[in-house]
């Protein structure tokens, strides 16, 4: 199935034919085709593992150190022999795991490979790559002291393959290498174009670096020359006179040279050398100053727009030759071990990534960029871990960085290798928890091409750490990598100025938001306080202590601002419920008011109506008819009227008696006697008449009055009734309200209960159901059953009119057989 993923090797074999050094800005008519679909793009192969086994010392040898834990069996397999000591074989003796592994490898390269042969045989696919365009990784893995460096480093006389990697690539540009330093590397996959001031300071410091390793000049030089010399005196020259082109031309195709001579590309070469100690970053290149009290800067580690990561502020240094570069290599290993031995540290606690950036160029009056390969070289810590190394205090903590950024890479060789298998859920590669894998990202996502190298000793005692190694590289094996194999057909760089603004589109595509700030991964400057004194210790802590005052006493002020804040919003809030609540009262005394009101109206009219019907009863008593009343009240009239006749007549008569007054003093005056005696007789006899009625009805007067005044103290009383009842009705009101409430609970819990009740009975109905199902299926498996147990368990089940299933399941008291059936049961 892996196979289907695979380019053809035919495919591969035109894909790396088209150098990255050989076209001009546009693509060849054969990479137009292959570069016009997108599937095609992509080379799927097997993460590259190669084995190398380090020669015994002649001191190891002298010490009789044991031959026998490594055997190589052909050029991909070896095999592992766990020694008596090792916690391997004790284990395997106690039954957990094998005293004998086998491991196979891309190639296994033995103890008495040479440099070259090994640069050879490792280095071809990933050189060849990086010259046409694809980003390329090498990393070393291994426990200390298994030639890891010597592998990728080598020695003065014997060097590894990054020093060759570096001849290779210059002679691969000899006569295009573009002489000026006006365009750099830039974030992950860009160029900046320098201006001219910028370039000066390149320059200075690139002498400045250079400049510090004067001295040994010299040495590297001759380092580099005696390198070209052996390569003169081995056998696989020619007779070139250049002993590079002789190595070149077994790396890069004949095609791909013959084609460069005849384009016009320039290529510039810049170099980066950085590693990774606890955690933190540091430039190699930087020029550390010989006062103890300098820090190193620690790098931070960012990320562009494409998700890439790179180190912010890593040097970029410019070389025109590989002497230059290696020059760069022996000065970034002097500051690391400047800063080692400050640090009272070995090498190996660190990883250190050397890498050689090729920018292409049109060889134009102004050129344009074409393209950027990246090519690294990755010495990673050794691997062995805490327990065996016993470690304490900075130690333990080196070893725990280290442990725990390859255990990372571990993790997401893991997570690529299980999100290769269409079969299995795809897991989260964490390559952001480590710096390490961070950087290593691109590599194994599609944009680079990575290779790793297994360094193994064959000591004994470093046997369990080994058989670690390998298992380890083992998975990576089987890693697949995806390979977009022209860097600058899929991403193309961007060009920028001196400013860090871009100043050149190379598609119609590219805008002015591609160049976005990148993003920071990191906030805060990080500072490694392991490489300070004891008094530098001190007065980090004390300024560390000011910072946490400062820093208390800032969040104790934000945190009263922060009081005072909610405290306010929180008086508001109060504020704004009580409001509420005032209204929501308000409202309801006003509603209470009105139907107190109208209750009191109703209250108020049945008393009335209560008051009127006492009052009838009362008058009933004394009830005077109507007609009766009228008749009295016309006689009096009556009377009155007679009165006013006789008060008119008496008047009259008195008038007539003044004017007879003279004519006849007697006789008028006997007559008005007569007269006025008949008439003061007369209303004598009325007045005392109307008087008795005036009285009567005086008298009936006083008792309405009183009956009144009853009525009104009556009417009090029912006041006061009334309140007394409204204060029960309200009363009455809040417990109806309550039990409601209960009510509503109970319904909820009745509905729940129901619902359950429910489930409970589907419950029951699906497992009947499954009983039924399963005894039905025992039943048929038992039915071919011939023998005794069979026959007896028919029977039983007969006898009993009880299916067989049931009676072992349910019936176990009743039947008989039941207690020696049923553990025979639970066996099956
Ligand atoms: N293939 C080899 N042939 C000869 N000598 C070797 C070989 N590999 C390693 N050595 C020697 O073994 C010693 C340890 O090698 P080296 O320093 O490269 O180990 P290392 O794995 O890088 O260790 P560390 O992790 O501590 O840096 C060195 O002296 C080196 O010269």
């Amino acid at each position: 199935d892996e196979g289907k993923n695979y380019v053809s090797t035919e495919m591969c074999d035109v894909l790396e034919s088209l150098s990255f050094l050989s076209v001009e800005g546009k693509p060849s008519p054969l990479e137009s085709t292959v570069l016009s679909n997108t599937e095609e793009q992509q080379v799927y192969e097997p993460l590259k593992v190669f084995l190398r086994v380090r020669p015994f010392s002649i001191e190891e040898l002298e010490s009789h150190e044991s031959q026998s834990c490594v055997t190589i069996e052909d050029a991909q397999t070896v095999i592992l022999n766990a020694p008596k000591e090792s916690s391997a074989m004790k284990n395997s003796e106690r039954g957990i795991g094998h005293a004998v592994h086998s491991f196979t490898f891309s190639q296994v390269f033995g103890p008495e490979t040479t440099q070259s042969e090994f640069f050879e045989g490792s280095m071809k696919d990933i050189v060849r790559g990086y010259v046409n365009g694809v980003n390329g990784l090498v990393f070393t893995y291994g426990v200390t002291n298994a030639g890891k460096t010597f592998t990728i480093q080598g020695t003065s006389k014997d060097l590894g393959i990054l020093p060759r990697s570096l001849d290779v690539i210059f002679n691969h540009i000899r006569g295009r290498h573009y002489p000026k330093m006006n365009f750099k590397p830039y974030l992950s996959n860009d160029v900046k174009k320098l201006e001219d001031e910028q370039v000066k300071q390149e320059e200075a410091l690139k002498t400045a670096i250079l400049a510090s390793l004067k001295e040994e000049a010299e040495s590297i030089s001759n380092t580099v020359t005696n390198f070209c010399d052996a390569k003169l005196d081995s056998s696989s020259c020619t007779s070139d006179n250049h002993p590079s082109n002789s190595l070149e031309k077994n790396l890069v195709p004949p095609d791909i040279q013959r084609t460069n001579m005849h384009q016009r590309t320039q290529a510039s070469v810049w170099i980066s050398f950085c590693e990774i100690y606890n955690e933190y970053v540091y430039d190699l290149l930087n020029i550390l100053s010989t006062s103890k009290t300098q820090r190193r800067r620690v790098l931070r580690i960012c990320e562009d727009q494409g998700g890439n990561f790179y180190i912010k502020d890593l040097k970029w240094i410019n070389v025109q030759s590989p002497e230059e570069a290696c020059r760069l290599l022996k000065i970034g290993n002097k500051n690391r071990s400047f800063a080692c031995t400050r640090m009272n540290e070995q090498s190996s606690r660190s990883h250190s990534i050397f890498s050689i950036r090729l920018l292409k160029l049109t060889d134009e009056h102004q050129p344009r960029v074409l393209g950027v390969s990246e090519l690294s070289f990755c010495d990673l810590a050794g691997s062995e871990r805490c327990n065996k190394t016993h470690v304490f205090g900075d130690r333990l903590k080196e070893a725990g960085n280290i442990n725990n950024s390859l255990h990372i890479l571990g993790k997401c060789i893991a997570a690529l290798k299980q999100n290769q298998n269409p079969k299995m859920k795809p897991s989260y590669i964490p390559f952001r928890e480590s710096k390490l894998t961070r950087l290593f990202q691109p590599f194994f996502c599609g944009k680079g091409k990575a290779c790793m190298i297994v360094n193994i000793n064959q000591h004994t005692s470093t046997y369990d750490e080994t058989l670690h190694v390998m298992k380890f590289s083992a998975i990576a094996k089987q890693v697949i990598q995806k390979i977009l194999p022209k860097n600058f057909g899929c991403f193309p760089p961007k060009l920028v100025g001196g400013d860090g603004r871009p100043i050149m589109h190379f598609d119609a595509n590219t805008s002015l938001d591609d160049f976005a700030d990148n993003t920071e991964t990191s906030a805060e400057e990080e500072v490694d306080i392991t490489i300070l004194s004891h008094e530098e210790l001190l007065k980090a802590a004390e300024d560390l202590k000011e910072k946490v005052v400062a820093e208390r006493q800032s969040k104790l002020l934000l945190e009263v601002k922060i009081r005072k804040e909610m405290a306010e919003a929180m008086f508001r809030q109060l504020l704004e419920t009580e409001e509420a609540w005032s209204n929501r009262l308000e409202d309801m005394k006003d509603s209470y008011e009105e139907k107190l009101e109208s209750k009191f109206e109703m209250y108020k009219e049945a008393i009335k109506k209560h008051a009127y019907m006492c009052a009838m009863e009362q008058i009933e008593d004394h009830y005077v008819p109507i007609e009766e009343f009228l008749a009295e009240q016309e006689k009096v009239e009556d009377r009155e009227r007679k009165i006013l006749q006789l008060e008119r007549q008496l008047d009259e008569q008195s008038g007539r008696l003044l004017a007879l007054g003279s004519l006849s003093l007697d006789i008028p005056a006997t007559e008005n006697n007569v007269e006025q005696g008949l008439t003061d007789s007369t209303m004598k006899r009325a007045n005392e008449g109307l008087k008795k009625q005036c009285e009567e009805k005086e008298e009936l007067i006083k008792s309405l009055k009183f009956k009144i005044q009853k009525l009104n103290e009556a009417l009090l009383e029912a006041n006061e009734g009334y309140r007394k009842m409204a204060e029960e009705n309200s009363q009455l009101k809040h417990t109806i309200m309550l039990k409601d409430q209960e009510m509503d609970s109970l319904q909820n819990w009745a509905k729940r209960v129901l619902e359950l009740e429910e489930t409970v009975s589907s419950l029951q109905r699906e497992l009947e159901e499954r009983k039924k199902h399963f005894y039905a299926e025992e039943s048929k498996q038992q039915k071919p059953r011939r023998g005794l147990l069979a026959n007896l368990k028919s029977t039983v089940a007969s006898t009993a009119n009880i299916p067989l299933g049931k009676g072992w399941g349910k019936n176990e008291e009743a039947s008989p057989f039941s207690g020696k059936l049923l553990p025979h049961k639970t066996k099956e």
